[in-house]
């Protein structure tokens, strides 16, 4: 393979990375609905953690960085919260 090869490789990567993060955040969006019915807060720290344990556990499945790994974890936990307060209103 050569490097625009590669490079076209990695490009649809991106975007497959870019529709699941779209992904995760319409589950956000349900879940956040759900949360606002039963009157809950928008932040689960118990469920967080398992997230993070989880993303730890799958980056070392899968031989990459465990703690840059959790990193975008954070990130993306970060950003659902951010869409779910918009989706409640608050
Ligand atoms: C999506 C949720 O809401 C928040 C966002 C989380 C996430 O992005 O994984 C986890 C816990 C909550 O703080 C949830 O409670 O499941």
């Amino acid at each position: 393979m050569d490097l625009d090869e590669l490079r076209e490789e990695i490009e649809e990567i991106d975007r497959d990375i870019v529709e699941l993060i779209a992904r995760r955040t319409y589950v956000a969006d349900a879940v956040a609905r759900v949360k606002e019915d039963r009157d809950m807060a928008t932040t689960d720290e118990e469920q967080e953690a398992a997230v993070m344990e989880r993303a730890g556990r799958n980056a070392e499945r899968f031989d990459v960085d465990a703690n840059l790994v959790k990193a975008i974890f954070r990130l993306l936990i970060e950003l659902n919260k951010i869409e779910q307060r918009s989706e409640r209103g608050d």
